[in-house]
């Protein structure tokens, strides 16, 4: 697809009033995240055609779904999307593989991608003479997203897709999804109340509030902003993408990102593989002289940018830049003090522990 997506819908319900003008990459994983009565399922019911809204707006690239404005309005069955929820909704009466066709049907189009394809991306091949009822909840998720996928969508729209499983389930489907994203063109845009979801899937994070856009833009600019919501202030912190480049001979991995390198136990992936790091603002201390004896390995130089109270008394939020990623760091209003930190000084910030996210 090329081109944005454009969505503009406006929904009065009287003590809920949903009101949002977005502009999203047209590709990669979008998530729509915020509190339980947002707005974030009314947002996506709007974009499938779901909702009705009377000044509504929505296009992908060039091809325009909604203009109220010229009177257009494409019910959802002519919308080239895949939905999936958070149960599958799978036909019991069908097998796997049954339901998958269905998919293929809804559109008449066998679409770019074949059935055997989508089942191997999902890892469902052994399951397609099943029925519904002999899959755990995590595989029938995996069918109803290769169900959506054979519709020829261009664009997924996700809404909260592993909340009705348990932490087992969620960590097995999460690498599918993370597939999706590798190797598909198709943009998603995903639905979430899980901070850890979002830090592990998102490229681009729209934060709704009361119906309202907090904030919208590319997942690191929004969670390195320094007024984020509670949910993501009490674990404020960024995300980063580190290639690894070298297993060392002390079982210890180098990860290195724009900023400088982090050292991590010993990791199996091959030198060059991409891994997304989350790095907390609690595990950021800040230092003014290059430390020669210290227990912590991962250092790196980083400029300040900015630094705000947060919610914990006595302390604040230090917004840092290295290498052009923006890192937080969550020190002492004394510390602070101590150390002058203003926008524009140059130190060096330790990194006392990075959770990778794959
Ligand atoms: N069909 C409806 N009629 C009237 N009000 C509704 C309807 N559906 C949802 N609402 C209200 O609209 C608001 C937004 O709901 P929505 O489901 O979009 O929020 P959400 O962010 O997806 O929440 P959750 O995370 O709990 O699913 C809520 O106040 C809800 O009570």
């Amino acid at each position: 697809m090329s081109g944005d997506i454009r969505a503009r819908f406006r929904i009065d319900r009287g003590s809920f009033a949903l009101d949002v003008d977005l502009n999203l990459p047209g590709r990669g994983v979008t998530a729509l995240f915020g509190h339980s009565g947002s707005g974030k399922t009314t947002c996506l019911r709007a974009m499938a055609g779901l909702e009705r809204t009377p000044d509504g707006y929505f296009a992908l690239g060039d091809e325009v779904w909604q203009d109220e404005a010229r009177d257009l309005f494409l019910p959802p069955h002519r919308r080239a999307l895949g939905v999936v929820f958070q149960e599958a909704g799978l036909f019991p009466h069908r097998s796997v593989r049954g339901n998958m066709e269905y998919g293929q049907q809804r559109t008449g189009d066998t679409g770019t991608l074949a059935l055997s394809d989508v089942a191997d991306l999902l890892g469902i091949r052994h399951l397609l003479d099943r029925s519904p009822q002999q899959l755990s909840g995590g595989e029938r998720q995996r069918v109803a997203i290769a169900r959506a996928l054979l519709a020829a969508p261009k664009v997924l729209l996700m809404d909260e897709p592993l909340a009705a499983l348990d932490l087992k389930r969620k960590l097995e489907i999460l690498p599918y999804l993370e597939r999706l994203h590798r190797e598909l063109a198709i943009p998603i845009i995903y639905v979430s109340h899980a901070p850890d979801e979002v830090a592990r899937l998102a490229d681009h994070l729209v934060l709704l509030d009361s119906g309202k856009v907090v904030a919208s833009g590319p997942l690191n600019n929004v969670l390195s902003r320094l007024n984020l919501p509670a949910a993501f202030a009490d674990d404020a912190g960024v995300v980063i993408e580190a290639a690894v480049a070298a297993h060392e001979a002390d079982d210890l991995t180098r990860l290195e990102f724009p900023g400088g390198m982090i050292f991590v136990s010993r990791r199996t992936e091959a030198v060059g593989t991409f891994l997304r790091c989350r790095i907390h603002a609690r595990d950021i201390s800040l230092t003014l002289v290059p430390q020669t004896l210290s227990s912590i390995l991962n250092c790196v130089t980083a400029t300040v940018v900015d630094l705000a109270p947060t919610d914990t008394p006595g302390h604040v939020l230090v917004r840092l830049e290295a290498g052009g990623e923006p890192l937080l760091a969550r020190i002492t209003r004394r510390s602070a003090d101590k150390l002058e930190i203003r926008p524009g000084l140059v130190l060096r910030a330790q990194i006392k522990a990075v959770a990778l996210l794959a």
